[in-house]
């Protein structure tokens, strides 16, 4: 079970504070689909992020499986994020790996025997539907496909909660439609939590057991999609049932390019992020980190800096036999 309670959080910025979210209190049952829907702005990706600490509250609790997250020491906090997979509209892939690679790239981190690798990784492309394309790099794989390489690899450790950020927002309606039908597969399979956040109602309806309604930093109204849709009782939820199908996303933020790199100690990330931040002054925020085994793990970060700038930091990390790759731009 996931529970925040009195969850806030502000932003610090240099043009002043910036409140995203205002004392959420949520509960997600085990084995449920839970769906947040709001518009651009709304707070949806800061609140999916604070369920695995990828962003800490500025106030409030969040117990995931009755652990206080916030009171865990590094080590218990690397264990309980092992616990919850994470898959993102872009997908995150390594383009110089296959596919197979791709998936089993938390396993090889954590140190699991290539024979057991191997196997877990037949297991997964089967699950997600892609038996014998293993060797296929993610360039020949269609939007779907490439999502259901991300879905196999935030299962790959068998978490018990699977956090969707926008994960179909990127495809067509065709293509959105099995990927929710997977989606709904492994949450019956495999009886995952599954969270979705998503600013299209469909996929709400489609898949989501309950759903919470967020509008500016709050949960406006929350409860089974069938009474929150059925019934809407808040102006902006009546807007989203008006305009089923429609895509609501009006005002994009600016494109910002994405680095994802691959460290193998805690001393090495330190030393990517410093790189990053003092060579080119390509400082982002971090949108995704990952932890494999004891210390490895990856990170994605978003940064707004030009594109010599970015090719240049690469250049200096890679002769440092950092693992890094511009994900999209
Ligand atoms: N790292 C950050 N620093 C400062 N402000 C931030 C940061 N991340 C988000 N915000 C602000 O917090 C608010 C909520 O943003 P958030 O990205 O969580 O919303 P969202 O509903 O996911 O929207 P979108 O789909 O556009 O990402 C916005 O006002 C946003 O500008």
């Amino acid at each position: 079970m996931i529970e925040l309670i009195e969850v806030g959080k502000t932003y610090e910025t240099k043009d002043g504070s910036v409140i995203a979210l205002e004392n959420i209190n949520l509960t997600i049952q085990n084995g449920e689909i839970f769906g947040i829907i709001g518009y651009s702005g709304a707070g949806k990706s800061t609140l999916i992020r604070l369920i695995n600490l990828l962003e800490r509250p500025s106030k409030g609790r969040l117990i995931v499986d009755n652990r206080d997250m916030l009171q865990l020491g590094e080590r218990e906090l690397r264990d309980a994020r092992k616990q919850i997979g994470m898959i993102f509209q872009h997908f995150n892939l390594l383009w110089s790996r296959n596919v197979a690679q791709n998936i089993a790239l938390p396993l090889e981190l954590a140190g699991v025997h290539h024979k057991a690798r191997d196997a877990r990784v037949s297991e997964l492309l089967a699950l997600v539907g892609l038996e014998g394309r293993g060797k296929a790099y993610p360039s020949q794989l269609s939007g779907g496909q490439k999502q259901r390489v991300g879905i196999a690899r935030a299962l790959a450790s068998r978490p018990k909660i699977l956090l969707c950020d926008e994960a179909t927002s990127a495809l067509d309606p065709k293509t959105t439609e099995s990927i929710l039908q997977l989606l709904r597969e492994i949450n019956r399979k495999l009886g995952i939590t599954i969270v979705i956040i998503t600013h299209e109602m469909k996929v709400i309806s489609s898949t989501c057991h309950r759903v919470a309604v967020l509008d500016k930093g709050i949960i406006v109204e929350s409860g089974a999609v069938s009474e929150v849709f059925g019934h809407p009782k808040q102006e902006i939820t009546r807007e989203f049932v008006g305009k089923t199908g429609l895509p609501l996303e009006q005002i994009r933020k600016p494109k910002h390019v994405l680095l994802r790199a691959v460290f193998r100690s805690s001393t090495a990330q330190r030393a990517i992020i410093t790189e990053l931040a003092r060579s080119e002054q390509l400082f982002g925020r971090i949108v995704q980190a990952e932890t494999f085994g004891d210390d490895g793990g990856s990170i994605v970060l978003e940064t707004g800096a030009d594109n010599e700038a970015i090719q240049h930091a690469v250049a200096a990390l890679r002769a440092k036999d950092v693992l890094i790759e511009v994900l999209n731009g």
